[in-house]
Parts: structure tokens; sequence; C-alpha cells
């Protein structure tokens, strides 16, 4: 080799083995800047975490100092009795000055805190209600004068944070609160305390990472349900009288039905949406609303009654001026019913499937005509259902999840928004023979529904309560209650029975509802109640009735006890 070879071989070796050397410890510095960063992150979200969870407890510290010092000089001595009114005999007592809203406030609070306990259902006591509570003899004139109301923690509240379970969301105090509350404030209702829901909101589980898993009140291996379980949980334990959840795909009626309360989501856009938060914005397809929770129907009507005014479509002029129709609420004559008690490629329980048949059967008694009713295929509507509430295939979702630990409730869904583009592409494809694209599923609905003649429709809702972390694997049951917020129709949920032994054994034939269900002997049984959009009071009016049919049927059966039992869970 020449000594100008040899120059250029050993100057290629040595650039050769440098700019490997440069490249290793550039790649060396990347990863440890990363991994600083991860680590920074981490600790910078568990910080955040710990913070909100300070905060939490010291909401509840100070809520029962105040409650301890309230009873050193009020003891108290009608809390059984108050936590024992509707909410209708309680508005009515404390307008007529029967009940004082300090003592009926003390009482809720004390209920709460020790329902909380229990079941990790609360967010924080709000504790500005104290202070509300100091004022609030000039509302006395409003709907619901002195009544102590729950929120979900995502409805908007002045100077507190809406986390909807997403780490980042934490200290991002809102600037005012959100146009039901303004609402209800001015009715004179006092919200004190805000619940629990899943991370995210898409799942009808109830856990996060920051204020853990809610538990369901009629058993403690159970689910609350979700997105509005915090809610479900405390009103289902007595902690509150009356409560707002939201619903973009049954999260105000499936914890109702797991936890034995009634849900209502009305048609979206009756009631004011404003300030109630999501992780994503601007979805159209899938309509989300927020709807009242509470024991029994007639508190439903009570609040829409109360909602339902000038100052919310002043505030929010894109509501309807559309009073709420009493007359319509109180009416009783007889229906006409379509009634569905499964549906095809859906998992639905044995028990979801009889709740509905022994309700036709007790409507049909009662003078009402039951028709069959077909609702358009669901897997025509699965692919709008899941494009209008995903359209993105999930990438918003994961991306307000990045910064925050996942919670167990969500593995499952994150799963499949992970999956890579062409496995899904292979997936559509494989699926496409099956789907068939209606031209116009609402129309196609409601064509149905006046060929037939229908009034209302009675169909099965999801239930009973599930086992932990099951609801996120269990996303194709959704559709018994997101085909109503696709179709944009009312719907709400009562509780009309208990799981039976026989329905536990029939369950066996439902692989993939068994292991999400199986336990769940004595817990809910719910029905839906749906109606066309905008006939909001008919649908409760139809949820009312079906209430009382229940309850006069377990009233009678008691007397022949017959062993079979409609409803165990006495709200009054
Ligand atoms: C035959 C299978 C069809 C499956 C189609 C399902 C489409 C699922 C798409 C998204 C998942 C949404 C889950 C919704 C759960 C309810 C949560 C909810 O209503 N949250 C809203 C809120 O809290 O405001």
């Amino acid at each position: 080799m020449g000594f100008l070879e040899q120059f250029v071989h050993n100057g290629r070796a040595l650039l050769g083995h440098r700019s490997k050397a440069i490249l290793l410890s550039g790649a060396a510095c990347f990863g440890a800047v990363l991994l600083v960063q991860r680590v920074n992150s981490r600790r910078e979200q568990k910080k955040r975490i710990l913070e909100a969870q300070r905060r939490r407890e010291k909401s509840f510290q100070v809520a029962e100092r105040a409650l301890l010092e309230y009873k050193q000089s009020h003891p108290m001595t009608n809390a059984l009795y108050i936590l024992s009114l509707s909410l209708s005999e309680l508005t009515k007592q404390l307008q007529e000055s029967a009940l004082s809203p300090e003592e009926v406030f003390y009482t809720y609070l004390e209920k709460t805190l020790d329902v909380h306990q229990k079941l990790n259902c609360c967010t924080e006591i709000i504790l500005d209600s104290f202070e509300q509570l100091k004022t609030i003899g000039s509302c006395k004139r409003g709907i619901l004068y002195g009544v102590p109301l729950s929120l979900k923690e995502n409805l908007l509240l002045k100077n507190h944070d809406s986390s909807c379970g997403v780490v980042k969301y934490l200290n991002q105090p809102a600037d005012d609160d959100c146009v039901l509350v303004k609402v209800l404030k001015e009715q004179g209702a006092i919200p004190f305390v805000r619940t629990n829901f899943p991370q995210a909101l898409l799942n009808y589980d109830c856990s996060n990472p920051i204020y853990g898993q809610t538990l369901n009140p009629h058993n403690l291996q159970k689910t609350a349900g979700g997105s509005s379980g915090g809610e479900a949980a405390l009103i289902g334990a007595g902690g509150s009288v009356i409560g707002i959840g939201t619903d973009i795909g049954g999260s105000a009626r499936i914890p109702a039905s797991f936890c034995a309360i009634c849900g209502f989501k009305p048609t979206a856009g009756r009631l004011s949406s404003k300030g109630c938060k999501s992780i994503f914005r601007g979805q159209k397809t899938v309509l989300s609303t927020p709807g009242p929770m509470a024991r029994d129907v007639d508190s439903l009507a009570l609040f829409m009654k109360a909602e339902i005014c000038e100052q919310m479509v002043f505030l929010d002029p894109t509501t309807p001026l559309l009073p709420f129709d009493e007359g319509l609420y109180q009416s009783r004559n007889s229906l006409r019913i379509g009634y569905f008690d499964c549906i095809e490629q859906t998992p639905t329980s044995p028990s979801m499937t009889r709740g509905v048949q022994e309700v036709k059967a007790l409507l049909e008694q009662a003078g009402h005509t039951l028709v069959p009713f077909t609702p358009v295929r669901i897997l025509d509507m699965a692919e709008l259902m899941s494009k209008g509430a995903l359209a993105d295939g999930g990438a918003t979702f994961l991306q307000q999840l990045e910064g925050s630990p996942v919670d167990p409730v969500l593995h499952a869904q994150v799963a499949m928004y992970r999956l890579p583009i062409c496995l899904r592409k292979v997936l559509a494809f494989i699926l496409k023979p099956f789907v068939s694209f209606p031209s116009d599923c609402v129309n196609d609905t409601i064509a149905q529904w006046r060929r037939l003649n229908l009034d209302v429709v009675l169909c099965p809702i999801i239930g009973p309560a599930f086992n932990f972390c099951y609801c996120g694997k269990l996303m194709s049951m959704v559709p018994h209650s997101m085909t109503y917020n696709l179709l944009n129709f009312c719907a709400g949920v009562v509780p009309v029975s208990t799981v039976t032994e026989e329905d536990e054994r029939n369950l066996f034939v439902l692989i993939g509802l068994l292991q999400a269900i199986t336990g769940g002997v004595g817990l809910p049984v719910a029905v839906q109640c749906v109606a066309l959009p905008w006939h909001d009071e008919l649908c409760l009016r139809f949820m009312k009735e079906v209430e009382e049919l229940v309850k006069k049927a377990r009233k009678d059966e008691g007397a022949n006890a017959n062993g079979k039992v409609y409803l165990i869970y006495d709200f009054h």
C-alpha cells in the first residue's frame, strides 16, 4: 500500500470510528434526555395527582369540621325523615318552612360523607356551598329552594378543575359555572358535592388514576357503572336526592341501571350543554347531553321543569324556547307501545330480557297496547356510532391521555385504538359484508315508528352491574344505549326487578358476558323507555307509569307472597 492509500485508509478508519462514536454518544445523550424527561413528567404527574387527592381530602376534612360544629348546636333529629323524602316532598317542606335549608343541607352532607367512605364516589365537597347556604333565603321562590344537589365532575364550576380524569386538565380552574348550574342556583338549589367518572369519560365503568374506582352500593365487588357512576352510586346509596350526569353513549342510563336509580337522557339540545366538559370537541353525529339522575321519575321531571326556563334560553340561546309540558307529563291516557327484549348481534343478559317481558305484561294488564318493534339493524348503525364518537379512530383520545397514567378500565379500549391502521383496514374488510349502510337510520326508525303508530318504545338497558374492568371489553353492548344518542331520541331508565337464580343459570350460554356479570343474583335490573326527539315529557310520563306499575306489582306480590320480587329497593 502506497503512502497516499495508507493515508486515506487510516483516515477512513479513524473517521468511521469517530462517526460511530459520535453517533453512539449522540444516541445515548438523546436516550438519556428522553429518560430524564419521562422520569420528570412521571414525577410531575404524580405530584399533580397527589395535589388533587390532597385537595379532595382537605375538602372532606373542612366539611367534616363544619358538620361537627353544626351538630353541636343542632341535634339533627330529623335526619332519617329528611333522607326518606322524595324531591317533590322535600321541596314542598322547604318552601313551607317545615324544614330549614340548613338541616336538609347538613343531613345530606353527613350521609354523603358516610356513603363516600364506603363507595369512593365523590371527587370533592364543594366548599362554596357553605357560603351559598348563608344567603339561600333570597332564592325562596325558586323551584328547588334549599335542595342540595350533586354534580358530575365534568360540569364546569367556577374556580374548580374539571379534570375528566386526565392529568393535564388538573390545575385549570374554570372561569365560570356551566349554564345548568347557574340556572339551578337561581332556582335555589345548592350544589354541594362533585362525583366520580371513568378516565376520559368514554367508558361505562367508573375509575380513573386520580380518584380511583367507585363501587356499587348494592355489591362492593361490582362497578357503579359509568360514566356518571359517582352520581349513581351516591344517589343509589341515599347521599343525594338529585344529581346531574352527562350521556353520549348511555352514561346517565347505564350507571342508573347498575345502581337501581332512574336516569334520563333528554333530547340533545333540550338542556344546555354549555360548560359540560368532554375530552373531545365538536362531536356532531353522536350527541352528548347532560341529564338528571334521581331515585324516582318525579324528581327527574321536577329537575327538567326547574332547568327549562327563560334564564337557560337567555344564557344559552342554542336551547329551544320549549317550556316543560306539565300536562303531558301528568296525562294518563293509554299508550301504543313498541317493544323488543333483545337486539341482534348485541349481547343481552337474561335479566335484561326478563325485565322487558315482565314490564310488558304489566303494561298490557294496565290497558296499554304493546306492539313488537324491530329496531334498525344495529350493525348498520355501529359504524356511525363508532365514527361519530371516535371520528379519528381514537387518535384524540390517545393524545389526551398522553402524560396521564392509563387506568386499567381503559386498557382494552386503548389497545384497540392503538391497533395499526393496516390491521384495522383488514378488520374493516372482513366485517364489510355484514354491514349495509341504511340511507338514513333516523328517518328509517321514525318511519317504522309511524307505520306502527307508536307513542313510545320499551326496550332493555345494559345490566346487571359488571365486575370491575369488563365494561371496556364489552363495547359491543353499548348499542343498547348509544343508539338513542345517535338517533337523538330521548330515553330514560327505571329499575324494575332484581337478578334471579334462574337469570344467573341462563347466563352460561353467553360466553362473552358470563365473566362480566357472573355473581349478580339480587342486583338491580332496569328497563329503558324511549320517545321521539323533543318528546321528553312523554318519555318521562311513560317512565313514571312503568315505575308506578312495578311498585304496585311489588306490593301486590308482597301481599300474595308468591316468591317473585320485582323490586327490593325501597326509595321512600
Ligand atoms: C355490534 C358492535 C357495535 C359496537 C359499536 C360501539 C361503538 C363504540 C364507540 C365508542 C365507545 C363509546 C363508549 C360510550 C360509553 C358511555 C360513556 C358516555 O356516555 N360518556 C359520555 C359522558 O360521560 O359525557
